[in-house]
């Protein structure tokens, strides 16, 4: 025998040796509990529930309820939860016993940084020490003119594509024009989140441009997502290579003359996020030469100076004050800070662009709610507006009709539409976990068993795969009622009559936003969602006053009328149905007209 063929035997040997190992483990450890049949032999039910599956992930839950065997790739099975006890068992009580996928910390860190979303145990809770204070109230009463100075752009950018289109004041106001909202929403909130968190001044609406930076944020979703299928094999490569073996690899695999689109895709992504890294590092020292310099906090009305745009009352400069300031054991590293900067970014970026865009779809297609929340905007603004005395952040005619922080989290009506949309129409409908050890999960609401039985426990081996289904848990009908998946944001307005929503009978949800799981719950939820609340609701309150949204209703040159239909890939996507759109490319197209006096 060669010694070629010596080793072909070895290992393909090895490889049989494995498979009938995994096939072992995976029968000792199957799921004992009901889900549906499998639908493809290699595939499981993966595409069939997470390619656009949105109705699949709420029917296998009614179907089976808030425990579920859903079979994936290869033959393996995952736990797909939504009981509220087993979500608060999950995320809050044994959260170390179902952490982050290593794939997902290992992809997170060679793209980010140490930023929370790459991090675990002790070091990811010394970060959320340190964060959490930084997105207090208190900071983003101070932020929120940064916020209305954005909102009051993309307003007269829209106005002004309406009123560019007709002929005098009348016709204007009669006239409907159908404009696609999602890249004005998407520079809109990419503007919101470089100058509230970064201090940097984007300017991607006022532009209409972007420079390279902002573009290679805005770009940095698309392109992790395209290149989800190397994610596996990352771990593999941290846990067993050398630093210089893995810049070799990543040096080969992004070679420029290889061909297939997922090298392509890759380089992309190599090129995205070497600019971010040397764009953050050079903002970041801006920041830390501003605090040892001891520059003082001049008033937020002389944005755009020395320290960024919103004079060093960005997060990152609270953060950088607030690290200086901390004991050793608490402080974090310039790398980690480095982290948090990128972080922020991609977590912030594309959740509140789609909840925004949903929240006006929604508005469109329910015009009556649509006024009455125009009433009682315009109602606060007479009655409430602060006024802006040195019209620093004047950008239009109307950048005075501002509303104080604490009016404008607080009307009734505002606040129950976004609820309302956020608890429907989660951004992120489905995170993963990982078991570190084997252990149960308790149900409130009972399952079958693989076998029939009821239970209310399940057991799950170390390395089980769970899916946490935002989603199912916001719909869940036990907890919110027959109506659950209407939208009806008047439920939020019983509240103040007692009735309170996602509460049935003491049993609801462990989420940090109303009990509903949008920005989910424990040591790793959502640390920007105030943030993201003010941001929405600063648009809507901006936007309508000046302006009607409606569905299109117009045919194009061919007779089709645009339909809209939301994508369910990893975020909600808006895109136009065939024959008038290709189904594929996000648009949010919506018929406009400017408000009658
Ligand atoms: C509607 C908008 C948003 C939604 C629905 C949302 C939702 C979420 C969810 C579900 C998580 C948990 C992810 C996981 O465990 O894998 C999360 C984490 C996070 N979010 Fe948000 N988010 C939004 C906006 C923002 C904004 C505006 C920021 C920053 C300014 C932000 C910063 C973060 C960070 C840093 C984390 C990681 C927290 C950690 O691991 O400790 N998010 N978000």
């Amino acid at each position: 025998m060669t010694l070629a063929q010596l080793i072909g035997y070895s290992v393909l040997t090895f490889a049989a040796w494995k498979l009938v190992r995994r096939h072992a483990s995976r029968k000792a450890n199957a799921l004992d509990v009901a889900g549906p049949d499998k639908q493809h032999w290699w595939k499981g039910n993966m595409e069939w529930m997470f390619v656009d599956g949105f109705q699949r992930c709420l029917d296998v839950a009614a179907e089976f309820g808030g425990a579920v065997r859903i079979p994936v790739l290869f033959g393996e099975e995952w736990l797909y939860v939504s009981d509220p006890r087993a979500l608060h068992h999950i995320l809050v009580k044994e959260q170390h016993t179902f952490e982050e996928n290593d794939s997902f910390l290992s992809c997170n860190k060679l793209i980010f940084g140490d930023g929370l979303i790459s991090t675990l145990g002790e070091q990811h809770r010394r970060q959320r020490k340190m964060l959490n204070p930084v997105f207090s109230t208190a900071n983003m009463r101070e932020l929120l003119p940064v916020i209305q100075t954005i909102s009051h752009q993309l307003k007269s950018i829209l106005v002004s594509n309406l009123s560019s289109r007709s002929e005098d004041d009348h016709a204007r106001c009669r006239e409907s024009v159908e404009i696609d909202v999602l890249p004005w929403l998407s520079r809109s909130s990419l503007d919101c989140i470089c100058e509230g968190v970064l201090g940097y001044h984007s300017a991607a609406l006022e532009t209409g441009n972007e420079d390279e930076y902002t573009n290679a944020l805005r770009m940095l979703g698309p392109f992790i997502a395209k290149t989800l299928i190397v994610r596996p094999i990352i771990p593999i490569v941290m846990r067993n290579c050398s630093l210089y073996w893995r810049k070799k690899m990543l040096d080969w695999l992004t070679i420029s003359w290889l061909p297939t689109q997922i090298m392509r895709n890759l380089r992309e992504l190599r090129q995205i996020v070497e600019i971010m890294d040397s764009a953050s590092r050079a903002i970041f020292q801006e920041k830390k030469a501003a605090l040892q310099l001891q520059l003082p906090s001049p008033p937020l009305s002389q944005a755009h100076d020395t320290l960024g745009g919103t004079a060093g009352k960005d997060m990152m400069s609270i953060m950088v004050r607030a690290n200086a300031s901390s004991s050793e054991a608490d402080r974090l590293s310039d790398s980690e800070l480095l982290g948090q900067m990128n972080v922020m970014i991609f977590a912030g970026l594309e959740t509140t662009t789609a909840a925004v865009a949903r929240a006006l779809y929604m508005l469109a297609k329910h015009p009556h709610i649509q006024e009455q929340l125009r009433i009682e905007i315009c109602g606060a603004m007479a009655a409430y507006q602060v006024p802006d005395p040195d019209h620093s952040h004047a950008k239009d005619e109307s950048a005075s009709a501002r509303l104080s922080y604490d009016v404008l989290m607080n009307l009734p009506l505002l606040n129950a539409v976004v609820r309302e949309t956020l608890r429907l129409y989660p951004s992120l409908p489905v995170l993963t976990r990982r078991t570190t050890r084997s252990a149960s999960v308790p149900l409130h609401f009972p399952v079958r068993s693989a076998s029939g039985e009821e239970i209310d426990v399940i057991h799950v081996a170390k390395n089980q795969r769970l899916v946490i289904s935002i989603l199912a848990a916001n719909h869940n009908q036990a907890v919110w009622g027959e109506d659950a998946s209407e939208w009806k944001p008047d439920r939020w307005l019983k509240s103040s009559q007692g009735v309170s929503p996602g509460d049935k009978d003491g049993v609801k949800y462990p989420g940090i936003y109303s009990s509903m799981m949008t920005f989910l719950a424990g040591n790793r939820s959502c640390i920007g969602f105030k943030f993201a609340e003010m941001e929405i609701k600063d648009v809507l309150a901006t936007l309508l006053p000046a302006i009607h949204f409606a569905l299109p209703s117009e045919p194009d040159d061919n007779g089709n009328v645009k339909e809209i239909h939301w994508k369910m890939t990893g975020f909600h996507i808006p895109v136009v149905k065939a024959p008038a759109g290709d189904g594929e490319t996000p648009h949010l197209p919506l018929s406009m007209r400017l408000v009658r006096e």
